[in-house]
């Protein structure tokens, strides 16, 4: 009997858009480009007229909605309207794109409706970094303090929310409508921060900038393609230093050190699932990004990168046996957590951690099992949240081991 939840493996996140929705085709707005060649910002309300002809401004029902505009809805099987509130966030603003049900569900979460339940958030006085040109990488963020496994790098809600139905919904000139109106909605000095981001460039400056930029999240069992300006500066590696997670209620996106960040060090995450071998990894990298990784693991000797690909086929492996982990022995689980240390896979260790409090559990060893649920909090709490549900089983284990149902499975 398996009634134990075991958390899902982390969403590897970061996203190009364009790729995923398969939308490289258009041309869309080149003309307005050409028309408006001048700062990025004029570059953004070059590419206004898009779609402006069939716009349908929706005017707001309920004087209690946060929203200050809905407006620029779309209709196919269902309508996709701009749904933006300047005022959200202590005036950092907010636009969401999706349909009027699911942006009553927004309304209703404690970042909109409980004053306190921001505080601290998109505040950073004396950053721990600060942003450099990187060669080969664009800008990027260097640790200017150390930093210890749990300090927090950031805290913050998104600017722009992007329902991933439209891609599908919609046409694209109507999709791209929605993406401007959202951004042109935003307070003057957000939309800087977003003129301000880097784009590859495929379609127009701000779809790029979204592509290039968005996290994908899941919410209310929908997707959403969600820009956070700042942490958008964070380049990729395939071993990083960083790693998020994104809280449901406050629309807070966090990112903590998952190991000790020495001052000069770049401070990364990573943008796809790093159990992949290096030549997948190259590849997706390359496809969905349009860059070349460089990373030390993608640089290593053709000799180690062939041991590093076997002990990440070997992790898989094990992962999946793991899967059931009560008639898995514990050192089936430290094997595990050990390929994780050699592999520098700061992030993932908490599910081997979790696998060894289980694994001790089953086999009756009171204080491996309260060791490694601690261990298996410790860290998941930075990479799956604060609030995980799943946590309250390692809790239990970690006070008291022998009244859980895992307590001695292995031997009965
Ligand atoms: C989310 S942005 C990261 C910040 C970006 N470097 C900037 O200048 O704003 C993603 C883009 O950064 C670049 N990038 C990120 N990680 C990289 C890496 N490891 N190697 C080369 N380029 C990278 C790629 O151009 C990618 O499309």
């Amino acid at each position: 009997m398996k009634l134990i939840i075991i958390p899902n493996i982390i969403p590897y996140t970061a996203v190009s858009l364009a790729f995923q929705q398969q939308i490289i085709s258009g041309d869309v707005c080149s003309s307005a480009l050409v028309q408006v060649p001048h700062s990025q910002q004029d570059q953004l309300e070059g590419c206004r007229y898009l779609g402006q002809d069939h716009l349908n401004a929706v005017s707001l029902t309920n004087s209690s909605s946060p929203w200050t505009s809905q407006d620029n809805c779309h209709n196919s099987t269902e309508i996709f309207c701009v749904f933006s509130s300047k005022a959200f966030a202590s005036g950092r603003g907010i636009s969401i794109i999706t349909t009027s049900d699911r942006a009553e569900n927004f309304q209703q979460l404690p970042a909109f409706v409980d004053e306190d339940a921001l505080s601290g958030v998109n505040e950073q006085p004396s950053p721990p970094f600060e942003e450099k040109e990187l060669p080969g990488r664009g800008r990027g963020l260097i640790a200017n303090k150390t930093l210890h496994r749990g300090d927090r790098i950031f805290a913050h809600t998104p600017i722009l929310m992007l329902d991933s139905e439209i891609f599908g919904e919609l046409e694209t000139e109507e999709w791209l409508a929605l993406e401007h109106a959202a951004v042109n909605n935003l307070p003057p000095k957000t939309k800087q921060m977003f003129s301000a981001l880097y784009g590859s460039p495929v379609i127009d400056p701000v779809s790029d900038r979204i592509d290039t930029n968005a996290f994908v999240l899941d919410l209310h069992g929908a997707t959403y393609y969600d820009v956070f300006p700042e942490t958008a500066r964070l380049n990729h590696d395939c071993r990083p230093n960083a790693a998020y997670f994104f809280d449901k209620e406050t629309l807070t996106h966090y990112v903590h050190a998952m190991t000790d960040i020495t001052p000069g060090t770049e401070i990364t995450i990573t943008y796809i699932d790093p159990h992949r071998s290096r030549e997948n990894r190259l590849k997706k990298l390359s496809s969905l990004w349009g860059f070349q990784c460089s990373c030390s693991l993608c640089s290593l000797h053709p000799d180690l990168v062939h041991e590093s690909d076997e002990r990440l086929d070997q992790i898989n492996t094990i992962r999946e046996r793991l899967e059931d982990w009560e008639t898995a022995p514990p050192h089936m689980a430290l094997a595990l957590l050990s390929l994780y240390e050699q592999e520098r896979l700061h992030a993932p260790s908490s599910l081997a951690y979790w696998y060894a409090a289980l694994t001790s559990c089953a086999e009756g060893l009171y204080w491996d099992t309260i060791r490694y649920a601690r261990l298996a909090i410790e860290l998941g709490m930075l990479d799956y949240g604060f609030k995980d549900e799943d946590f309250q089983l390692m809790r239990s284990l970690a006070k008291e081991p022998e009244k859980e149902t895992c307590w001695l499975t292995r031997l009965k």
